[in-house]
């Protein structure tokens, strides 16, 4: 008889030693039941935390960076509520150092009464974490620059001043009963033996969570799963992850840093932030829907998407770009005829994410050149009209005609539906596009004048006639009858 054998959690035992806050650490560990399971199945991924992330939201901290933004109380109030109503784990807001006004607001959210945990993001000095844990926050993410850029043109500090002031801070703000953040700043340009050597110090003192930041968005996701990979084998505690989208990678850094072993990404709603922002809330979904969509729809309220980014858009205006991830306009619109085809009979075929999951919806792009008959059938049918096969075709084609010649609406598209339809049932010839202008005409005659003499268009019209022969026979069958 085998021995039970323990069931290793999915995020291995490299995460946390903490044990506290519900992190994925030794308590989750500990609370994993005992199994008999079967000792030749498929060796898991222990490193990756991708089932079992969190989200740190920091619209109202690094968005607020935004160059639009400007939030006041009533506004942070509303994207507050939103974010938790959403479920994101924390929500992170600007240092109650930087203004009065910051201050008195990070106070007002922290009444609020949420059930996300409120986070205020600080430098690291006594002074603004006195400022800070005076606020009632439940933790503070304390950061500050390592790359020898920042330290020598921005807070011009040295690496032990850095490592003696964090230890400070930490003390301070653990002995008040906060959680608390150490984030380097700038980390993938600063040196990998400093990096390593104040997080393994912060690290024995009892952070809850260290902090990578890819300040310039300089990262590419390799880089990112390499570094995370090696912190995860020096630290015990949860890792945080901050990706800039300067090149392109912010939402493939958060992922590969999840699989590398970190707990935590921060996003913003729209990706707001300093410069063209970061790891944006909606396309970090859409990548996590894919990769564990059981854990996303347990843990968030995905459908409450587009009202926090209509939200927020409004609020520092701007408008939802077209091809923005799950929300975009054209998001989930199929245009193509061997595309939307193949989504009529089964949305699998082209699609990744369910629109409904989002409660977004599916369309099918009827008005254009490329489109193809079974979507024309498809638009007929909710527009309440039916037609043979051979008309479907030869509708499509009228429509691909008038499309080669102008640009057509989905109106123009369903008036030729309907007047293609009214002319087979009435047996009349209606202009399909009334409202064509001479020119067009003139170039739509033109066409017509071409198609005439190809062989396939002689072979359609065959088919048209036959098939209409056969309904009036049926028709005159059934009325005999
Ligand atoms: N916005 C700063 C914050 C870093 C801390 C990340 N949580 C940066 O990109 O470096
Ligand atoms: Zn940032």
């Amino acid at each position: 008889m085998c021995p039970p054998v323990e069931e290793t959690p999915a995020n291995g035992q490299a995460n946390g030693t903490n044990g506290d806050n519900g992190h994925p650490g030794y308590s989750a560990v500990r609370s994993t039941p005992t199994k008999h399971v079967s000792p030749y199945q498929p060796v898991g991924d222990f490193l990756s935390n991708v089932s079992r992330f969190k989200i740190i939201e920091s619209t109202l901290r690094e968005g607020e960076q935004f160059a639009n933004a400007y939030f006041d109380l009533d506004a942070k109030i509303k994207i507050a509520k939103a974010l938790d109503e959403f479920g994101v784990d924390y929500i992170e807001l600007t240092s109650p150092a930087a203004s009065e006004q910051s201050r008195s607001d990070c106070e007002a959210i922290c009444k609020l009464g949420l059930k996300a945990k409120i986070l205020t993001h600080v430098r690291c000095s006594m002074a603004d974490a006195k400022i800070a844990v005076e606020t009632g926050v439940d933790g503070l993410d304390v950061v500050i620059g390592t790359s020898s850029y920042l330290r020598e043109h921005s807070h011009g500090k040295d690496m032990t001043y850095i490592k003696n002031t964090a230890l400070e801070v930490i003390e301070f703000v653990k002995s008040k009963g906060k959680e608390i953040r150490f984030s380097s700043e700038d980390s993938f340009r600063s040196d990998l033996v400093d990096l390593l050597s104040i997080y393994s110090a912060v690290d024995k003192v009892g952070v809850n969570r260290v902090g990578i930041a890819d300040t310039v968005g300089c990262a590419s996701p390799r880089q990112v799963y390499d570094l995370v990979r090696t912190l995860r084998g020096v630290v015990g505690c949860d890792i945080e992850t901050h990706f800039h989208n300067d090149s392109g990678c912010a939402i493939a850094n958060a992922y590969c840093a999840l699989e590398a072993g970190a707990t935590h990404v921060d996003t913003s709603v729209l990706g707001i932030g300093e410069r063209n922002g970061i790891t944006p809330l909606g396309g970090f979904m859409a990548r996590m829907i894919v990769a564990d969509r059981d854990y996303v729809l347990s843990k968030y309220n995905i459908k409450k998407l587009k009202d926090i980014e209509d939200l927020v858009a409004d609020l520092v205006e701007v408008n939802v770009p077209f091809n923005n991830y799950i929300t975009g306009f054209c998001a989930f619109t199929h245009k193509a005829g061997i595309h939307a085809k193949a989504i009529l009979n089964n949305p699998s075929t082209y699609e990744i994410i369910s629109p409904a999951d989002f409660g977004m919806s599916r369309y099918v792009h009827f008005a254009s050149r490329i489109t193809g008959w079974n979507a024309i059938k498809s638009r007929a049918d909710q527009l309440g009209l039916t037609m043979t096969d051979a008309e479907y075709k030869e509708c499509t084609a009228e429509i691909k005609k008038m499309a080669d010649i102008k640009k057509i609406t989905l109106d123009d598209t369903d008036a030729i539906i309907r007047n293609f339809h009214h002319n087979q049932v009435h047996n009349t010839n209606k202009p399909l596009l009334p409202d064509l202008t001479k020119d067009e005409a003139e170039k739509l005659n033109q066409v017509d004048q071409k198609i005439e003499s190809v062989p396939e268009k002689r072979q359609l019209d065959a088919t048209v006639e036959a098939d209409a022969e056969d309904r009036a026979n049926k028709k005159t069958r059934s009325t005999a009858a």
